[in-house]
This record gives C-alpha cells, structure tokens and sequence, in this order.
C-alpha cells in the first residue's frame, strides 16, 4: 500500500518548472546549460534557435530552455515565454560595451504579460577573466534594486568552471518552496 501510494504521489506531483535561460550572445547560456545537465563544459557554437535539457535537483524538476542571443533571434525569444517559472539573463561581464542593450532587453522582457509572474536570475558570468564587471556594478547598469514586481537575483558566476551555478539554483529552489 506504501509503495503504490508513493507511486501515485509521485505520478500526480511530476511537475516540471519551465526555465528560460536568454541573454546576448557569447555571453555562456549554452556552457551554463550543459554544466547543470552534464556537469562538464562542452564545446559550443552559436546557438541558432534553441537548446532544451531537463534538469532535475532533489527530485524538482526544470525544463531550462537556451535560446539563441543573437540580434536576429531576440525578437523571437517571446515564442518562448509561456508558462515560464524563471528566467535566467546570462550577462557577459566583460562586455561592458553591451550591457546597455542587455538591459534595454531585460526591461522588454519584464514588461511581457506571459513573464508576470516568473522570478529573475542573472547569472554575471566570465568571473574569471581579469577587469570584468563585479556585481555590484553590473546590478548597477542593469538598475536591478528598480525592479519591484519579480523576484530576482544576482549571482556572479564562471561557467567555465561551474563556481557560482549551484548558488543560482539554489536561489530557484527557494523561491519555489515559498511559494
Ligand atoms: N572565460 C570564460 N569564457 C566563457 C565562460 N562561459 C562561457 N565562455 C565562453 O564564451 C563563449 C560563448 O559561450 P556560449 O555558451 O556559446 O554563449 P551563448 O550565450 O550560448 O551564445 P549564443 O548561442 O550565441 O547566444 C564560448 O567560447 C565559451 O567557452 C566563462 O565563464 N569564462
């Protein structure tokens, strides 16, 4: 009788929190999603489109969508706000010449109906490399303590290594059980 309680407990509770991971190109989405699905960094290529993995943490489970970055594909990255749970912006800290359209972008985003209700992670990513932005200035460009109607976060993060991704999650997990 346990088990097969377990069993349909665990059929009706198989819930799946929609992820969106977006931000400008080069900035590491794809190398972020391959370290939480195969915690290893791959090899990566411009993505043209999108790359979906499932992810699953103490038995939670993320659907996490990477989208493309690229000028040519962010008027498209809408198609995919439906049902997301959060968002994840990549920023590529050492590009302090885009942060302008990162947060031009960001604010699109926040205004869309679809995303009402999702939390915001920003990943400030590329950690390693010498002379790039620190949190506090990329919170900072991006106005983020202006933000009043989502959760959000900041994590600085070097996917390259994976330093700083579980901190991120960890901040999702979170925010779930509060809700
Ligand atoms: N130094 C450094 N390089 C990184 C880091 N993360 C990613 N990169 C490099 O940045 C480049 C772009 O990474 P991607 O993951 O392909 O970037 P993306 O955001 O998916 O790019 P698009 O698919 O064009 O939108 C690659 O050469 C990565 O190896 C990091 O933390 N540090």
């Amino acid at each position: 009788m346990g088990i097969l309680f377990t069993r349909i407990w665990r059929l009706f509770n198989h819930q799946e929190h929609k992820v969106i991971i977006v931000g400008l190109d080069n900035a590491g989405k794809t190398t972020i999603l391959y370290q939480f699905s195969m915690n290893e960094v791959v090899h990566t290529s411009p993505t043209i489109g999108s790359n979906v993995e499932e992810i699953v943490i103490n038995n939670t489970r993320f659907l996490m969508w990477d989208i493309g970055g690229q000028e040519s594909l962010r008027s498209s990255w809408n198609t995919y706000y439906t049902n997301t749970e959060f968002v994840i912006v990549v920023v590529d800290s050492t590009d302090r010449e885009r942060i302008s359209v990162t947060r031009e972008e960001l604010y699109k985003m926040l205004a869309h109906e679809d995303l009402r209700k999702a939390g915001l992670l920003i990943f400030a990513n590329k950690q390693d490399v010498k002379e790039c932005m620190t949190v506090a200035e990329i919170s900072q460009f991006l106005k983020l303590t202006s933000i009043k109607d989502h959760q959000w976060h900041i994590q600085a993060c070097c996917a390259l290594t994976g330093e700083g991704l579980c901190q991120g999650l960890e901040w999702m997990m979170s925010r779930l059980k509060i809700r």
